[in-house]
């Protein structure tokens, strides 16, 4: 199994799109994400971890929605601190909350177009850019739909979309296949590789089969803190028949787990 080492802190951060050294964030009282190492450039990542690890925590603190309680986040080059602006970040940043919430009278171009102001997209361009990313996601036929007449995965596919209409340059999303059918989530994980040829993509998952298939890189937390980094090829070889799960991804992740937990957790 490979070690994670102490990230590298004396190159240019400007060519990490996530840059985080000892990284504490709160979820209530709790530090939910304690002490975490975290060098991301462009490509697809998978964030995995079991119930609990501080992955939605991370992914908000990634987002700006939740500010560091310490340690260091720099992203896409620009620190962010108490004091920095981060409306330069905000712009080129994509994010699919975990639980989102929406005006149900909106269309969905509605929405998307609603998103793309609040990202302080040039006006003139948003119609079209609100139509190149429902159609990306396969919503074009419901595209004047009011959004409270959705199903479950459409609705999904609706927040996709507007995290990616500002073609966003650093990429979260959390939980983006639930509710998707099975044909759906193969359309996402072709997404995912088209997005991550350009831009830094981090996706949550508990479906760590689509992280195999779509991801560049695999990222494992547990306990707010990275265990492990790597391919999901060579994931997907750390595990045997004795370890649980059905896929050798799913066994691989499920050793790193074990071995990680039997270390002591450090
Ligand atoms: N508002 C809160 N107040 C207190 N503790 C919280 C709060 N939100 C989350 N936690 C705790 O922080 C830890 C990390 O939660 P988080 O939701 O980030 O984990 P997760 O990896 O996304 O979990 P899951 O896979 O279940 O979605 C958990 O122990 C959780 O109980």
């Amino acid at each position: 199994m490979r070690a994670v080492s102490a990230v590298e802190t004396t190159a240019t951060t400007h060519a990490w799109a996530i840059h985080a050294e000892g990284l504490q964030v709160r979820a209530g009282r709790h530090l939910a994400v304690n002490g975490l190492d975290l060098t991301l450039t462009t490509g697809v990542h998978g964030l995995l971890g079991p119930n609990g690890a501080g992955k939605t925590t991370l992914m908000r603190a990634l987002a700006t929605v939740l500010a560091p309680a310490g340690g260091r986040l720099t992203l896409l080059g620009h620190p962010v601190d108490g004091r920095a602006d981060l409306r330069p970040v905000r712009r080129t940043l994509g994010y699919l909350p975990q639980h989102f919430g929406y005006y149900p009278r909106f269309t969905v171009r509605e929405f998307v177009g609603y998103m793309a102001w609040l990202k302080e997209m040039p006006k003139a361009g948003i119609p079209a850019a609100v139509q190149r990313a429902v159609d990306r996601v396969g919503l074009a036929a419901k595209a004047d739909a009011r959004l409270k007449t959705l199903s479950g995965g459409m609705l999904r596919r609706a927040g996709i979309a507007q995290a990616i209409v500002n073609d966003p340059r650093l990429l979260l999303l959390d939980e983006p296949t639930v509710g998707l059918d099975p044909e759906q989530r193969l359309d996402f994980r072709e997404l995912l590789r088209d997005l991550g040829t350009d831009s830094c993509v981090l996706v949550s998952t508990h479906l760590v089969e689509d992280v195999a298939a779509a991801c560049t890189d695999v990222v494992l937390v547990d306990e707010g803190r990275l265990v492990w980094q790597g391919s999901p090829e060579v994931l997907a070889a750390q595990g045997d028949q004795g370890h649980a799960g059905d896929s050798p991804a799913e066994r691989g992740y499920s050793a790193i787990l074990r071995q990680h937990r039997a270390e002591g957790g450090r």
